[in-house]
């Protein structure tokens, strides 16, 4: 039997179960895909959006490395509200006891950098996110062109949805809609993350543009489904409404869990996300060794 402590955390209500998984034990315990399923059921289970690991960095560019699977038991390249919370973990545990560190992700280096109160205790993460990915090969996104902004999307029901394809380590389609209480998040939002044009699946952002400089936003998840809020989302939203000329490149964005400042810093190309972090509570959990038959949850 296999006792792992986890903490269960959340950003602006996007809620994770985080553990510490350096020695590979977790892993020998339950495959990854198998304890995410697992442990983010709401009802025979934690209950999460998803699991974030912390593992040893594979180079020495990197202090860590940030690994995240959804709560359909999918990896993930990336995760921005999740990223807020690994790095206010690492913190408080003394696990790096820097408040910048470099993390290697699936989706490359991501630099959160913490904002600690005189307790010690992290109250807001800021995060260098890199650079947006507009290259549709890249999102990837199926297009006759290099870039997809504002693209018509024929859906299955005869409809056709336009989206604007942003990458951020992860696939992201955002749509703009006058009206969000009008939209069926979830409907189109399930349609559009299975849809053929996103070979990998997508992200889907509901936009409605309340000023030049405030965003609100709807997201429905690869994944995880709909969640209260998707910070690679709030990024690839920015990204949008800025190319579209909606916004300057500064935006609040405006979410059911809360509100992300979103800045693209033209000097660096990087997407610049700051935002809160929360412990909820922490626990242990027992694990069978093997397939976890007869593992507790
Ligand atoms: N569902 C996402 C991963 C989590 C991203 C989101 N929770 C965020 O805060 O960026 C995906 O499969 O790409």
């Amino acid at each position: 039997m296999t006792q792992i402590l986890f903490s269960k955390m959340q950003g602006i209500g996007n809620d994770f179960v985080v553990m510490d998984d350096r020695d590979g034990s977790i892993e020998a315990a339950m495959p990854y895909p198998q304890l995410a399923e697992k442990l983010c059921d709401r009802h025979f289970g934690i209950g999460a959006d998803g699991i974030i690991l912390v593992k040893d960095s594979e180079d020495e560019d990197h202090d860590i490395r940030f690994v995240i699977y959804n709560s359909d038991g999918s990896r993930a390249d990336m995760c921005g509200n999740g990223m807020r919370c690994f790095a206010k973990y690492l913190y408080e545990k003394n696990i790096i006891d820097k408040k910048q560190i470099r993390v290697q992700t699936d989706a490359g280096t991501v630099v959160p950098e913490v904002v600690a109160d005189a307790s010690g205790r992290v109250t807001s993460v800021k995060v260098d996110m890199g650079p947006p990915v507009m290259s549709c090969r890249q999102v990837p996104f199926v297009c006759d062109k290099d870039t997809a902004v504002e693209a018509s999307v024929d859906m299955a029901d005869g409809s056709t949805v336009t989206v604007t394809a942003v990458g951020m380590g992860n696939p992201h389609a955002v749509v703009f809609v006058k009206d969000l209480s009008e939209v069926d998040v979830a409907a189109q939002g399930r349609a559009l993350e299975i849809h053929p044009r996103f070979p990998a699946k997508t992200n889907v952002e509901f936009i409605q543009v309340m000023d030049d400089q405030t965003l609100k936003m709807k997201v429905w998840e690869r994944g995880a489904g709909m969640t209260l809020a998707c910070g690679t989302g709030a990024c690839a939203a920015l990204t949008a409404a800025h190319i579209t000329g909606r916004t300057g490149n500064y935006a609040t964005v405006v979410l059911d869990g809360g509100d992300l400042a979103i800045f693209w810093d033209k000097s660096t190309n990087h997407l610049i996300k700051t935002g809160p972090a929360r412990l909820v509570f922490e626990g242990v959990i027992r694990v069978s060794a093997g397939n976890g038959a007869d593992t507790e949850f």
